[in-house]
């Protein structure tokens, strides 16, 4: 029998499965046990807290000699995990064989599988043997008849289910991605994350560790975290969706380069961002955006969001009250836009905190994960050692945000122009662009922007500059119950308790 602290309590949703247990011989003959006749016994699997969110599975066994009691209090468990309707009963499984260390498929026979097989959860699993293998199969299969999706990867295999389901639903329900302002249709099928990638920064943000164990326990446990989505188009084409990062300048480049190095895995990010720091480039443009004056929050708050997190719990309201009026017109482009035009290292938008094992907290600590907002950092050309100072503030409790070449706003919507494609549309010659191109691939050390950057989209780069970025609240859900506050302290379990009562 597993070791349990005495006087604890295990919440009947966080118990995993309840089974009959054999006892053998050795069992039989040790402490009290070894006068009883024939004793029978069941075992309780169930979730236990560790550190730094981390869950795992711990089983404690309960022995009685009365065999017909011992059948009653597994059968009353059994009920009691019966009336946990949330829980997924059958999951579609995708895993990416290359994402990360290439090790999602170990990751998922070894830590996975055997604890969804505890938990009765039937699974379909698919290997992807390309990319858009995941996404172009959610266009065409039943998926009425899961419970739930499950990626195993990394940030890029989460956008790529994503993509997946909300374009079948769109598609389904007849809508037109294209459409900036199209109404989309909200996606209700669960996601869950198993972690098997480089960055897993949507996993950590929404769980707190980057753990496969600890993501297959929310999904087992079958909680949801709802998900803000921001919709990228390009004039009137649509783009991608996005849910962590969209980042121009540092971050797009980073991305653009490790590309090239995916055979390093997760450290070509690293040797990228190194590489890309020295680069030291600055891109022109303009950037509109509309502030999200709905939600109570600001990015500079010391609070972060949490498990029940009253601000998004807010946002779910306006956004049920929204729909109630649908049909009634809306205000919003009518609202105000604030323009800022400058030369940015970085301009990021980030629709959760983007916390990751690089940087536990983040690229903005006090974005929330379902507000309807997305937080929007400009880093403005400063010299290398004070964007330096910024970045090592993603890594200690320091403020990243108390710079003066840093601005930071909750927003609702926003554009994105460079000045490349402006001066293109104001027709200036190709000849003397050309020409500028040269002059500073000859001069590495000006550090003057020979080019437009790239987005970098949840990972994957986009086509275009030039984006329209709009906030869908809640737009898709997670196996996740967020993260928790102090979870190790709240969470006590006991054998005792229920040992007394058999
Ligand atoms: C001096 C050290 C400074 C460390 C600063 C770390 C900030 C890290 C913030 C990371 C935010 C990540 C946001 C998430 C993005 C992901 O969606 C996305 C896709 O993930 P996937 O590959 O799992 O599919 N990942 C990425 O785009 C990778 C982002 C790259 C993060 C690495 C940054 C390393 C920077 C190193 C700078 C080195 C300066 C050295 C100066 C001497
Ligand atoms: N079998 C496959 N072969 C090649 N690429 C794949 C395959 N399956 C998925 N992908 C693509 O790999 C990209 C990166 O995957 P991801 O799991 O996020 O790993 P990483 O975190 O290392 O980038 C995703 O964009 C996904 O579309
Ligand atoms: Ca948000």
């Amino acid at each position: 029998m597993s070791p349990v602290p005495e006087n604890c309590f295990v919440p009947t949703s966080e118990i995993i499965a309840v089974e009959e247990t054999e006892l053998n011989k050795k069992q039989r003959n040790i402490g009290k046990w070894q006068k009883m006749a024939k004793p029978h016994a069941f075992t309780v699997y169930y979730v236990k807290k560790a550190r730094n969110h981390r869950w795992r599975c711990s089983d404690v066994t309960f022995w009685c000699v009365d065999e017909h009691l011992c059948n009653q209090w597994i059968q009353a468990l059994k009920e009691l995990l019966e009336m946990q309707k949330s829980r997924p009963k059958h999951l579609l499984v995708y895993i990416n064989p290359y994402g990360g260390k290439r090790q999602g498929k170990s990751i998922y026979e070894q830590k996975v599988a055997p604890l969804f097989s505890l938990a009765s959860i039937s699974t379909d699993v698919v290997i992807t043997e390309h990319a858009n293998h995941a996404k172009d199969n959610l266009l065409e299969v039943n998926i009425n008849k899961y419970d739930g999706v499950v990626c195993v990867g990394g940030d890029g295999m989460f956008s790529e289910v994503m993509h997946g389901l909300i374009g079948r639903i769109q598609k389904d329900s007849g809508i037109d991605q294209n459409n900036p302002k199209a109404p989309l249709v909200q996606c209700n099928i669960r996601i869950g994350i198993i972690p098997a990638g480089s960055t897993d920064c949507i996993c950590y943000s929404t769980i707190g560790i980057s753990d496969p164990v600890t993501s297959a326990l929310h999904i087992i446990v079958g909680d949801c975290q709802p998900l803000d989505v921001s919709s990228v188009h390009h004039n009137n084409t649509f783009l991608k969706y996005s849910v962590s990062l969209l980042g121009y300048g540092f971050y797009g480049d980073i991305l653009k380069d490790s590309e090239k190095k995916r055979w390093m895995g997760p450290m070509r990010y690293d040797y990228s961002g190194f590489k890309t720091f020295l680069s030291h480039h600055y891109y022109e443009g303009t950037i509109s955006f509309q502030p999200a004056k709905h939600t109570l929050g600001s990015p500079r708050d010391k609070d972060s969001c949490r498990t029940g997190c009253y601000i998004c719990k807010k946002s779910e309201q306006q956004l049920a009250e929204q729909h109630k009026e649908c049909g009634l017109k809306h205000e919003e482009d009518e609202e105000e836009w604030k323009v800022i035009k400058g030369k940015f290292l970085a301009i990021n938008a980030v629709n959760m905190s983007c916390a990751c094992p690089r940087s536990p907290k983040g690229l903005s600590p006090a974005a929330h994960l379902a507000d309807g907002s997305a937080d929007l950092i400009l880093v403005r050309k400063c010299s290398r050692f004070d964007f330096l100072r910024y970045l090592v503030r993603h890594t200690n409790q320091d403020d990243q945000f108390d710079f003066s070449f840093v601005d930071v706003y909750r927003v609702k919507s926003f554009q994105f122009t460079s000045k490349l494609s402006e001066d293109n549309e104001s027709n200036i010659t190709d000849i003397g662009k050309k020409r500028f191109g040269q002059f500073c691939r000859d001069h590495p050390a000006c550090c003057c922007n020979i080019a437009n950057s790239t987005w970098n989209c949840d990972g994957e780069t986009l086509d275009s500059s030039a984006i329209q970025v709009r906030v869908h609240c809640q737009f898709v859900k997670l196996f996740a119950r967020g993260i928790e506050e102090n979870s190790k302290d709240e969470a006590v379990y006991s054998q005792s308790s229920i040992e007394q009562l058999l």
